[in-house]
């Protein structure tokens, strides 16, 4: 609803919003959360999980929305304009372009992400096993030197990578690397700069395709090395110390970045599994894709990351900031997804039945739950008074306003799962550790109002066996207090990496085998107004379909001349709608008060009417109980309205003291939505009314039913009706 939303005010507005420029627009799809890219044994898969999921334009969009016809329609343009080496690429699907750099022998694809193929290939003159990255354009075509000029894209997408191996040129220095040894080899080396040199050189270098050339790190990344131990079935106390090692690696490689004692300090700023791999030969992590990388050279300067691992206080749905910056301190931003990624190793690594997401295993489950509960917590009316109110004030920055909506409620219900863990402590804080790292699905469900940013179910919450071994582990030693501290909405408590790397987790090996296993609950979904407006739909549906059988049959039975006094609970109906008609004007509109002082005594006359066809002891009685209930249901309704913060909008105000385009869309969805139950609870009490006096003419028509009632029957009281 909200996106229907955001989308139908997105298209309506003619203001000049700060528009997004990511693709997420266009195509929402989870992966594009993620931006995760996968390469097999034999080679890539074009159209499967197969990295193209990132930024604008990713060469891989081309091949997975569009599939065959959009790398035939390539290869046929490639054929026409003879560029034959490109025509070769696209139907040996992404093969090493071998021709081209006859220096590296034995080319394995490792894993491709939105702009580039990395494959693990020996340098022949050395024998050095490297990886080489060799970017593409957005058909998936390799981006040569003469290219580089030729199209904007293109050049576009050079810039933004060679940044890459510049970078990592500077962070690791020798004097850098001399202070910190450990830490940078926990991060990749570049070895040679393919994008610069040949775009400086001359022909020799036209075709050759744009690379780098990287130290290799290992052939798995950290999510598919962790599956790969997830299916060995490993002793619990194995998977806890295989963990820790990940994760000493994990955070010596961002200590070396974040707190390296030069001038400059680096942001990873993408860290996530797929981002880390792992030696094959020593089981370390290496930290590698620093194309998106930051410093505290240009503390404002922004780059593309994975919206799913950025922490609370930026836009996780990557539709309002395509590009986020980082805040202080420097380390703040990475040790956040750090924190992120050991929640992901901690689970059973079941992703199967999502589609999307099937094949990764170390993936976070905390912000797929947040993603649900923040649309959820933001169906309300409370939150479109909001919107509606940032474009009263500032016409323009609708968007920047409605972003700031999401983060904080993004940081609200990130913050009810943290200070569970927080205010707890033994079995408690174990539960509640569990629940944040655990939980898929909530307890119950009560109305969502949501747009799954993956296709498919999470499967049911389960907890790897290993959970409970490692939870007693981090409590033991008291990691499970850095951990709140790394996923902290507030940066300036998340903990350096080297004050990470002290604690007592990493000095001990030995681990208990068994841990203990506690029940914990999945919490509650937020209620979504809307889920309670759409309820109330289908009451007011009901009540609609009484009301026309009780109106519309009583008066067709009454002016039927059979007798049948069905407009005594016409009379009754009509009334008590019109007792119950201010609750749910209140829903819609500021004026419910003048609603209930029009409408309270119309329904009490109706129904006090109606106890004209009761026998005369009783009249008093049951008229009696009317009128104090009527009085009680004011009360009730002033308090209600009293102390009732939510739900209370004016749009008809709103309209006509704004006239812009915005406002005018916002109406499109808000107007009809509280226009109809004011005519449904206006119209059914009117209704009633007529009815009623309808039955009553007909009743007391010459030769009607009336004129046919016996003395003492309950239509001889219907006398006195004539003048309700
Ligand atoms: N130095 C390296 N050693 C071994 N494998 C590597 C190395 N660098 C990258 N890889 C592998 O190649 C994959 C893709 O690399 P990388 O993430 O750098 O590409 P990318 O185009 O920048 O991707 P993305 O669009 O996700 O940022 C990685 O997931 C990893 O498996």
């Amino acid at each position: 609803m909200i996106w229907f939303f955001l989308l139908t005010v997105k298209a309506a507005s003619s203001a000049p919003l700060d528009a997004p420029k990511h693709k997420v627009f266009e195509q929402y799809e989870f992966l594009e959360i993620l931006q995760v890219g996968e390469a097999t044994e034999e080679g890539l898969h074009p159209h499967g999980r197969t990295g193209s999921h990132r930024r604008t334009g990713s060469a891989g969009e081309a091949g997975q929305r569009d599939g065959w016809l959009q790398v035939y329609d390539h290869a046929v343009k490639a054929m026409a304009f003879g560029r034959w080496n490109h025509f070769l690429q696209l139907v040996s699907e992404k093969a090493f372009p071998s021709g081209h750099l006859p220096d590296f022998e034995d080319p394995k694809a490792l894993g491709a992400g939105s702009f580039a193929i990395t494959y693990k290939a020996t340098y022949k003159p050395t024998g050095q096993v490297v990886a080489v990255k060799v970017f593409k354009d957005s058909a998936g075509l390799w981006i040569t030197a003469s290219d580089y000029g030729k199209y904007e894209n293109n050049a576009r997408i050079i810039n933004m990578s060679r940044t890459e191996c510049v970078n990592l040129q500077e962070i690791q220095q020798p004097q850098s690397q001399s202070k910190d040894p450990t830490g940078s080899s926990h991060v990749t080396k570049c070895i040679y700069d393919g994008i610069t040199i040949p775009l400086q050189g001359g022909e020799e270098f036209e075709n050759v395709p744009l690379h780098i050339v990287l130290e290799f790190g290992g052939t798995d990344d950290l999510d598919k090395w962790w599956g790969k131990q997830l299916k060995l079935k490993k002793a619990n106390s194995d998977y806890v110390k295989l963990m820790k090692k990940a994760t000493k690696g994990m955070l010596e490689g961002l200590r070396f970045l974040s707190e390296s004692p030069g001038d400059v300090q680096w942001v990873h700023h993408d860290l996530k599994p797929q981002n880390m791999v792992v030696n094959d030969q020593t089981a370390e992590v290496v930290v590698v894709d620093m194309g998106t990388a930051l410093s505290t050279k240009n503390e404002t300067a922004k780059s593309a990351c994975t919206p799913f691992f950025r922490p609370p206080s930026f836009d996780h749905y990557g539709v309002f900031e395509s590009e986020v910056g980082f805040h202080p301190p420097v380390w703040s931003y990475d040790i956040y997804s750090a924190a992120l990624s050991i929640f992901g190793m901690s689970l059973d690594g079941d992703f199967s039945s999502v589609k999307g997401l099937d094949g990764l295993s170390a993936i976070p489950v905390y912000p797929l739950m947040l993603y649900v509960s923040v649309q959820n917590s933001l169906a309300s009316m409370s939150a479109l008074k909001q919107i509606q109110k940032c474009v009263g004030q500032r016409p323009n920055k609708l968007w920047s306003c409605t972003e700031k909506l999401f983060r904080d409620a993004w940081i609200q219900e990130h913050d009810k799962g943290i200070k569970k863990i927080q205010e707890s402590s033994g079995d408690a804080r174990k539960a509640a550790l569990a629940a944040v790292v655990n939980c898929r699905r909530w307890k119950g469900n009560p109305g969502e109002f949501i747009l799954q940013p993956f296709p498919g179910e999470l499967p049911p919450t389960h907890t790897a066996d290993f959970f409970w071994t490692l939870a007693d582990d981090w409590m033991a030693t008291g990691f499970d207090e850095l951990l709140v501290k790394m996923v902290s909405s507030n940066p300036q408590e998340r903990p350096r990496p080297s004050e990470v790397l002290e604690s007592n987790w990493f000095k001990t090996d030995s681990v208990t085998e068994q841990g203990k296993p506690v029940e914990y609950t999945c919490p509650e979904m937020p209620v979504a107004d809307f889920a309670v407006l759409s309820s109330m739909f289908t009451v007011v549906h009901v009540f609609s379909c009484l009301t026309c059988c009780v109106c519309y049959g009583g008066t067709c039975l009454t002016a039927s001349r059979l007798a049948v006094e069905a407009w005594k609970w016409s009379m009754a109906w009509g009334g008590l709608l019109m007792l119950l008609s201010p609750f749910v004007a209140r829903m819609t509109t500021d004026l419910a008060i003048l609603w209930m002082i029009l409408m309270m005594p119309c329904g009490l006359a109706l129904m006090v009417g109606a106890c004209k066809s009761l026998p005369a002891d009783k009249e008093t009685k049951v008229k009696s109980i009317l009128v104090a209930s009527a009085v009680l249901l004011d009360l009730l309704f002033v308090i209600v309205t009293r102390y009732s913060t939510q739900i209370v909008m004016d749009l008809a105000l709103v309209i006509t003291k704004h006239s812009n385009v915005v406002i005018q869309a916002l109406s499109l969805v808000a107007v009809p939505f509280a226009m109809y139950f004011m005519w449904i609870f206006t119209l059914l009490p009117i209704l009633a009314l007529l009815c009623g006096c309808i039955s009553l003419a007909s009743l007391n028509a010459p030769g009607g039913p009336r004129e046919m009632t016996q003395p003492g029957m309950p239509g001889t009281e219907l006398r006195g009706m004539g003048r309700v």
